[in-house]
């Protein structure tokens, strides 16, 4: 799915009543009508619900959707704020039917705030994404009132206040526990300092017109099932295991094996076709136990890689490196020796981006395209700083730019960058992952996917799908709690048969 911007969805809007048979009345009564549709098969028994609205569309959508409970004889009770200008005509409309049936309730100021009872509804159609400025005065105090209640909030297309696609520096913004979105996720809700006001949310399709979505131009996407269909690729029955490449993982040193292990799992359980993996000496009997698949190659140290001194890069169709090295100082060179001759581009996780933290310098080393897979502190060890995480997302681009590389920004929404400017939030995955090894997992899967010559940004968006998925099989029998990485890696299969792969 793209993710649009807020100026993109008014013309998104606009295109569609210009092209298509409906008009904007009509588009606000569908946008409603899926709202109310969501909100009646999502809880059992609603006691009441209050609706706010301004006189934006927000609002509009707000009546109506006041209009199709009542309809549907639940109990509903709809305030209106008012401010200077005249509403627009479908939200006046929209009042007139309502007002046949029920009567609405001016706010002009604090006194006509109602009481908020912790056992109903409240639906917030005061702003959406239409907000220009930040919230004050009396839709401020409304604002307040809603968060300070136990009620359960839920927002319409977007929380008030919250901006589409840009910072609020202001932090009057409705704090809901579940937003409603018409036809594309926005920017915001994939931003782990949002959460709070975003709550779970959800996407309801409105029909808005494919083509113009299809033409809109984004450089945010949200990777979901149709965007994966559209990247893999299936084996035919004339592939052999050389279709589907060798790939070196170096990892281990004494202690943690278990990471290089991990990866070297997950690597083998996504289709490689081949599996090398260079390991401090003292791993040798454990590797050859736990993963009999691959080849094991030692280095000359009994507890650390130092030299990476391996015969034939070239022949290697893709390079992990990372999971459980250590930054010992001759890690470090042997780190620095494998960025110097690698041609093609590498997979770089966990010790050996504290290695490249360290000495900033060798990032000019490596080989375009490389896979850095950083969770935010790392990224910020990395790059810098940063004041927001909007801030963070313009660093991200210009980090990729500079080095000519992908990043894979772990997180809720782990975000994939790459070189041009693109970047794709995931949507699978689960507070479950958030566990010893689960990186070390990731960086097999995409270094396998890399292999299988997939275009590395292309392995990376995916990687970081699978992985998700597979962690959220894994915790629908294991739970978030008990869920381990192994775990991860033992749900890979259902992932991939669940795209035919
Ligand atoms: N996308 C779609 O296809 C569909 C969209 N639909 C719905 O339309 C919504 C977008 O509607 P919208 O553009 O009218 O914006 P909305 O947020 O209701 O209000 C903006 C109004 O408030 C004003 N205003 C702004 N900030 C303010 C502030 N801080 N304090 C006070 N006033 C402020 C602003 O005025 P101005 O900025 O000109 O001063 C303007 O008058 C969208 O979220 C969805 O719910 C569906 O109906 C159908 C399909
Ligand atoms: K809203």
């Amino acid at each position: 799915m793209k993710i649009l911007s807020a100026s993109h969805i008014r013309d998104l809007d606009k295109y569609t009543i210009q092209n298509e048979p409906i008009s904007s009345l009509e588009l606000m009564e569908r946008a409603s009508l899926s709202f109310v549709e969501w909100l009646i098969n999502k809880f059992d028994k609603i006691n009441k619900t209050i609706v706010f609205c301004a006189i934006g569309n927000n609002g509009g959508d707000g009546l109506a959707i006041s209009r199709l409970l009542l309809e549907r004889e639940y109990q509903v009770q709809t305030f209106i704020l008012h401010d200077a200008k005249s509403n627009p005509t479908d939200v006046e409309i929209n009042l007139k039917r309502l007002k046949k049936i029920i009567l609405v309730q001016d706010i002009y100021n604090e006194t006509d705030i109602p009481d908020i009872d912790s056992d109903s509804i409240v639906i917030d159609a005061i702003f959406g994404s239409g907000l220009s400025r930040p919230i004050t005065g009396i839709a401020a105090q409304v604002v307040h009132s809603i968060n300070q209640s136990k009620a359960t909030v839920v927002a319409v297309d977007i929380p008030s206040g919250l901006y589409v696609d840009t910072y609020n520096p202001n932090t009057t913004i409705i704090e809901a526990d579940f937003t409603v979105s018409f036809q594309l996720p926005k920017l915001s809700f994939l931003l782990p300092q949002n959460a709070r006001y975003v709550g779970e949310w959800h996407i309801t399709d409105i029909g808005l017109h494919a083509d113009a979505i299809e033409k809109a131009r984004t450089s945010y996407y949200y990777t979901d099932a149709s965007i994966v269909k559209s990247l893999v690729k299936k084996r035919d029955k004339f592939s052999h295991k050389g279709t589907f490449g060798h790939a070196l993982l170096v990892g281990g040193s004494y202690g943690k094996m278990g990471a290089a292990i991990l990866a070297t799992r997950s690597c083998l359980r996504s289709g490689i076709g081949l599996l090398s993996i260079h390991i401090p000496a003292c791993g040798y009997e454990i590797l050859q136990t736990s993963a009999p698949e691959a080849m094991a190659m030692v280095d000359k140290e009994e507890k650390l890689i130092s030299d990476i001194d391996i015969p034939d890069l070239t022949k290697y169709t893709a390079i992990g490196i990372g999971p459980g090295i250590g930054t010992a100082s001759q890690t470090a060179e042997g780190f620095k020796r494998l960025l110097e001759q690698a041609s093609k581009p590498l997979v770089i996780d966990a010790d050996g981006l504290n290695l490249l933290s360290e000495h900033k310098e060798w990032l000019t080393l490596l080989p375009e395209e490389s896979i850095l897979t950083p969770h935010p502190k790392e990224f910020e060890r990395l790059a810098g700083k940063t004041a927001n995480e909007y801030e963070r997302l313009d660093v991200l681009k210009k980090f990729c730019s500079d080095y000519k590389v992908n990043v894979v920004l772990k997180g809720a929404h782990t975000a994939v960058a790459n070189a041009v400017g693109d970047i794709y939030f995931n949507s699978t995955g689960n507070p479950g992952m958030a566990t010893g090894g689960s990186g070390d997992v990731l960086t097999g899967i995409i270094t396998s996917l890399v292999a299988q010559s997939y275009q590395p940004f292309k392995a990376a968006v995916l990687g970081v799908y699978f992985h998700g998925l597979a962690g959220d099989k894994a915790a629908a029998s294991k739970g978030y709690t008990a869920l381990i990485a192994s775990d991860i890696i033992d749900c890979l299969p259902q992932a991939f048969i669940e795209f035919g792969l």
